[in-house]
């Protein structure tokens, strides 16, 4: 994740509304119909991505059991004594399970999180908390599932830039899978309302899965916070860092932030998708002509935590800048 370096902090501005205002929710379940349907879905996916970089799910085919189970799962872990948890705790962005509450990374004001690979399933499992019991199955479940809809997403996004189905479909099925399981206390009085300060998610897509409303959203043109809408059984997805590198700037990276929910403690489940560690991104030679030159230098996942690494305590860490040429 990068923190955004916009010349207004995104702290300071006040939320739009208080009432979420509808989003694009796109049903997924027209992609797999007849062409005509499914290109009319891509259209959707892609107007969505080009004016606002996020839209919501519905008709995903994740169940609402795969899905309470694994926010479930998140919340019994992080009921756990604090010595139990902090066996994962490490200053080594490389280990692949790492949980860390609110003090050392610049952008949780009032969260902890665990975050842990999940792609190849077999590979990462192991490293998984054993406690509580259901964790490890859980989490896996969603995990495979959730990763299921955001390659059906990727083609559809891939397909509305213009680039072919199938378009480097061998580096997105190797690709890596983060999960950044995130649990946020009742907002108390007198401390802070945001969770999460703003920031931007690296890879190319994040389906996010929220136990309730928190989530907001950076709307570019009027500069304002939106409330992500809570519906039921849907799935909130926004673009990544590297998707803007890959469309060469179609498609723009969502600034977000996570407030702290007055009614009731908050769990979310971020799942990040990229290309695997060392493998690099870069713009998409068919998105780059003489009007459209490359404006952004290759990187991979591996250059992203070296980035994050070297700026620890910089609140400006912004890994996106430092791509543009
Ligand atoms: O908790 C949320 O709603 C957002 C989480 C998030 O942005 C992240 O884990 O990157
Ligand atoms: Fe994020």
């Amino acid at each position: 994740m990068s923190a955004s370096s916009r010349t207004v902090p995104q702290e300071q501005l006040p939320s739009e509304d208080l009432h979420p205002r509808p989003m694009p929710v796109i049903n997924l379940g027209h992609l797999s119909l007849d062409s005509r349907t499914r290109s009319g879905v891509v259209n959707e996916i892609a107007k969505a991505c080009r004016d606002l970089g996020y839209f919501q799910v519905i008709n995903h085919g994740i169940s609402q059991a795969i899905m309470d189970r694994a926010v479930e799962a998140a919340s019994s872990f992080f009921k756990l004594p604090s010595e139990t948890k902090e066996e994962y705790s490490s200053d080594d962005l490389r280990q692949p399970v790492r949980y860390d509450t609110s003090s050392k990374d610049s952008i949780s004001m009032s969260r902890a999180f665990l975050k842990h690979y999940a792609h190849p399933l077999s590979d990462w499992i192991q490293y998984w908390p054993q406690k509580p019991p259901i964790y490890r199955d859980c989490m896996g479940r969603y995990a495979v599932e959730v990763r299921r809809v955001a390659l059906l997403l990727m083609e559809a996004i891939l397909e509305g830039l213009g680039l072919d189905k199938g378009y480097l479909k061998e580096k997105f099925q190797e690709g890596l899978q983060l999960l950044s399981v995130n649990s946020y206390p009742k907002v108390s009085h007198g401390a802070t309302a945001i969770g999460l300060a703003p920031h931007s998610d690296y890879g190319f897509l994040t389906i996010l899965l929220t136990s309730c409303q928190g989530l907001e959203v950076l709307d570019r043109s009027s500069k304002s916070w939106k409330t992500v809408q809570q519906l039921p059984h849907a799935l909130h997805v926004h673009i990544g860092d590297h998707m803007e590198v890959l469309s060469n700037g179609q498609i723009k990276t969502v600034i977000h932030r996570a407030l702290l929910n007055p009614e009731e403690a908050r769990m979310s489940i971020a799942s990040i998708h990229g290309f695997a560690l060392h493998e690099k991104v870069t713009c998409a030679t068919e998105l780059v002509d003489e009007e459209n030159p490359q404006k952004y230098k290759e990187s991979s996942f591996s250059d992203f935590l070296d980035h994050l690494t070297a700026n620890m305590d910089n609140k400006q860490r912004n890994f996106l800048e430092s791509l543009r040429m």
